[in-house]
């Protein structure tokens, strides 16, 4: 008997006595057509014949392994070239740049040469149209993909593409950083802002600012509870220090926040932190590198979120500074630094880590805190209208409201959505955030972006969002993970396991998306350019391997 009788077989009988079925027998990637069919099986619903599973959107593929690969159940050899080929229908060349860089980082082609020379035409369209000499044109590409690449912290020599001439490249990494520095436009908006500065924000202004002029240098924690107007003086500063040609070096813990910043890059990315760093590491950039010549040469680096931090990062950072600058007793080298932040808010991930080890690993433990100066922010600026909910938080996050069962507080009822434990209690909770009856709220990405649901976990997330997409009116699409484990060659973990998990930074394996619909980014692709870890944005159409989508908070 042959495996097709065999599953025929199986599913002939399991019709029969109209029997759901409740798992498939299984089969490995090995296998081949016997392993996709098992695929299809598990994905395609209402097929009554080996030939409806073989058929996708009307055109009948003569093999499984070909319908699993267009319904985008199994990896295809060329999707990155697909996705680049459809990109080119909606993208502008420097947009299909970006992708080309994008991909080169986070999807590791394996023949970036031929991916290069297959799109290089449709990426230099615009080069074309001022430059004749074909050589030039792909010098300027390239050259555009170099500042791509290091603005998500990678070098371009690291992948196997045509030479960059060094004649074309007329500033070379050092001056790049520098020059990219100091010509971040300043927004005169922000210049103003020193004149409604209220009076803890301008006595922190002032004392920063006569550090940097004293040139002595100094550290300082700028602590004040969310919404105290921490960014808006980080900008006033940024402002005022650029403003007079000086370099002043933004970044923060999450992309999020340091996309808020004018010039604002994740601190990580910005100091070349490791990912690991332990007690008395060192950031891995060297003292004759750009970004060592652009740390020595700034008056002012702000990290914002640094109470998010390990301790551990900021001291490689102190390390480093003191490295560089050659001044081995001063903290940071006598820098002016200036850490924000609010420990009553996130504190550092420790994994699976203890409330003491959690609390060793803040800043407030580091043998960095005592030379901090503090500036303590107090008046919440942004819910001025509503004195009693700023309170109300203030106190809870101070630990001084009153605590049931040890450590419950009692949320006031005109915020909360009662839970009755009835099946419609979700849709309650969306139709109080969302109002989802109203078509023209859902199309209106100002309505739909200052909302959100969260939840705790990554399973619920993916519930809730299911029972959104149904509600959104529109055309859609469904994109499909494509798991395997690695070193796995007894099949231990077949691919529906693998589907079901819920992983932190992971699309859940059936990703469901309309037109409009509001979705959000979960890993930092490039924060200089807005693409980072929380950035909302607007589905505005989609192909197979590609979505487009519009930044629209970020
Ligand atoms: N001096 C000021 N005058 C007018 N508006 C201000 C002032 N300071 C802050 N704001 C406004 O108050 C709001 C909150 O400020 P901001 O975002 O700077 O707070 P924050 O401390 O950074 O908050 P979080 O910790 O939540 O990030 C913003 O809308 C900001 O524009």
């Amino acid at each position: 008997m042959s495996w097709l009788e065999e599953f025929y077989i199986r599913i002939s009988h399991l019709r029969d006595e109209r029997t759901q079925i409740g798992r498939i027998v299984s089969a490995h990637p090995a296998e081949g057509e016997r392993y996709y069919l098992r695929v299809l099986l598990n994905h395609v619903t209402g097929a009554t014949s080996f030939q409806d599973l073989r058929t996708v959107n009307g055109i009948v593929y003569s093999t499984f392994h070909e319908a699993a690969e267009r319904r985008g159940l199994i990896e295809s050899d060329n999707t990155i070239n697909e996705c680049l080929d459809e990109a080119k229908v909606f993208h502008m060349p420097s947009s299909l740049r970006r992708l080309f860089s994008t991909i080169l980082v986070f999807c590791e082609p394996s023949n970036v040469h031929g991916l290069w020379d297959r799109h290089m035409e449709a990426m230099t369209e615009d080069y074309r149209l001022t430059q004749m000499c074909p050589h030039a044109v792909e010098q300027m590409a390239l050259l555009d993909i170099k500042n791509m690449l290091e603005s998500m912290g990678k070098d371009i020599s690291s992948f196997p593409l045509p030479e960059i001439d060094k004649s074309y490249d007329a500033l070379d990494n050092e001056a790049r950083e520098i020059i990219k520095e100091s010509t971040i436009e300043v927004d005169p908006e922000h210049l103003g802002f020193s004149s409604f500065l209220n009076p803890e924000q301008r006595y922190a202004y002032d004392e920063i600012l006569a550090t940097i002029n004293s040139g002595q240098g100094g550290v300082f924690f700028v602590d004040g509870p969310g919404g105290t107007g921490k960014t808006y003086l980080y900008k006033a500063l940024l402002a005022k220090v650029r403003a007079e040609g000086k370099i002043a070096v933004a970044t923060a813990t999450s992309g999020v926040a340091a996309s808020i910043l004018p010039g604002g890059r994740t601190a990580h990315s910005r100091f070349k932190i490791p990912l690991n760093t332990e007690d008395g590491g060192v950031c891995s950039f060297t003292k004759q590198s750009g970004t060592a010549k652009l740390l020595m040469r700034a008056s002012l680096i702000i990290w914002d979120e640094a109470s998010m931090t390990k301790r551990q990062a900021v001291e490689a950072l102190d390390n480093s500074m003191r490295d560089i600058m050659a001044r081995p007793d001063l903290p940071f080298g006598g820098k002016t630094i200036v850490f924000g932040g609010d420990f009553r808010q996130v504190l550092p991930i420790v994994r699976k880590g203890t409330r003491s080890q959690i609390i060793d690993a803040t800043l407030r433990k580091s043998y960095l805190w005592e030379n901090m100066r503090q500036l303590r922010l107090v008046r919440n600026m942004r819910a001025q209208s509503d004195p009693w909910f700023v309170d109300y938080l203030l106190r809870v996050g101070n630990g001084t409201e009153d605590t049931m069962d040890a450590d419950y507080i009692r949320l006031p009822d005109e915020i909360c959505v009662p839970y009755t434990s009835d099946a419609t209690d979700i849709d309650k909770l969306i139709e109080s955030v969302f109002q989802m009856t109203l078509e023209e709220n859902l199309l209106d990405p100002n309505y739909m972006t200052p909302r959100a649901i969260l939840s705790t976990r990554n399973e619920y997330v993916d519930k809730i969002n299911m029972k959104m997409i149904e509600r959104f009116p529109g055309e859609e699409m469904i994109y499909y993970s494509f798991d395997h484990a690695e070193d796995d060659p007894h099949n231990y973990y077949p691919a529906e396991f693998l589907n079901s998990l819920t992983h932190n930074g992971l699309p859940p394996h059936i990703l469901k998306l309309r037109i409009n619909f509001p979705i959000i980014f979960l890993c930092n692709i490039d924060p200089a350019s807005g693409l980072c870890n929380g950035t909302r944005l607007i589905v505005r159409g989609f192909m197979r391997n590609a979505i487009d989508a519009e930044i629209v908070l970020g």
